[in-house]
């Protein structure tokens, strides 16, 4: 972990310190979080590893402004994302942000191609502009037939490449995944974490995953490993130059 008086916030795509997070009151009490420090450098791939219920969604969820915190501060590039207003936070996770979710969250009516646009169309962009940016990002993301079916009508890893195209096509400086691999076979998952990896490295693109799929963990730069509530470890694997 890069800890330090001299660490300087603005090299970092996520700079956490001292996150904490109970659910609940009285004996039903749960501390999800009990401080979270956390740096990640800009275009680093940082996985978040742990067993079940250790807080790992509890804290993208947090960086991500889609839960409060109890006490911390973070930024993300540099923004104090804690105190922003209600508007903020809505232009932060539709712009900043990029998301995959392990249950691929596609809207069951639409195509595959109205899917992957629908970050834009909400942005309003002109319909015409966001299809033909969806079919360009499909097509980034090998998916270059099939842009009219629909969710029910896709294979896992299908649905998981269209979501991928969603979380990218507008271009989020960080792209937040939580077990984006965890419905995908083998094969699949690893072609989806090798897309994510290309796309990232091409963009220059932060990427957090959390995932407690080991088969997954050589594509990261660095794992974080939490348990109960803290993390415990930072572990490299890529030793990379992000400067
Ligand atoms: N809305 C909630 N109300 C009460 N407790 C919660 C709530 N959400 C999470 N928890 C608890 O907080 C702790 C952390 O949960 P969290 O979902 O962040 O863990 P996780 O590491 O992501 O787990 P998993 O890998 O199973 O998704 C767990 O003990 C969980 O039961």
């Amino acid at each position: 972990m890069i800890t330090g008086k001299d660490a300087s916030v603005a090299g970092f795509a996520v700079h956490c310190r001292n996150i904490t997070k109970t659910y609940g009151k009285g004996s039903a009490k749960v501390h999800a979080l009990r401080g979270v420090d956390l740096d990640i450098r800009k275009g680093e791939m940082m996985i978040i590893a742990g067993p079940s219920g250790c807080g790992k969604t509890t804290f993208v969820s947090i960086i991500s402004t889609l839960l409060e915190p109890d006490s911390g501060t973070c930024r993300v590039f540099g923004r104090d994302v804690f105190h922003f207003s209600k508007e903020q936070k809505i232009l932060y996770r539709r712009q900043t942000i990029g998301f995959v979710f392990q249950a691929f969250n596609l809207l069951p009516a639409l195509t595959a191609q109205e899917n992957a646009a629908l970050p834009l169309l909400i942005k309003g962009v002109e319909r015409k502009k966001a299809m033909r940016l969806a079919a360009e990002t499909l097509r980034d993301v090998g998916l270059s037939v099939r842009h009219n079916a629909l969710p029910s009508q896709m294979s896992g890893g299908e649905k998981q490449r269209v979501a991928v195209a969603r979380a990218l096509i507008h271009n989020p400086r960080l792209v937040v995944c939580d077990e984006p691999t965890s419905n995908l076979d083998h094969v699949t998952g690893q072609k989806i974490m090798e897309l994510l990896q290309g796309l990232a490295r091409t963009h220059g693109t932060t990427l957090l995953v959390v995932t407690h799929d080991n088969r997954i963990y050589n594509y990261a730069d660095r794992i974080a490993h939490m348990d109960d509530g803290r993390i415990m470890d930072i572990e490299i694997i890529k030793s990379r130059d992000f400067s």
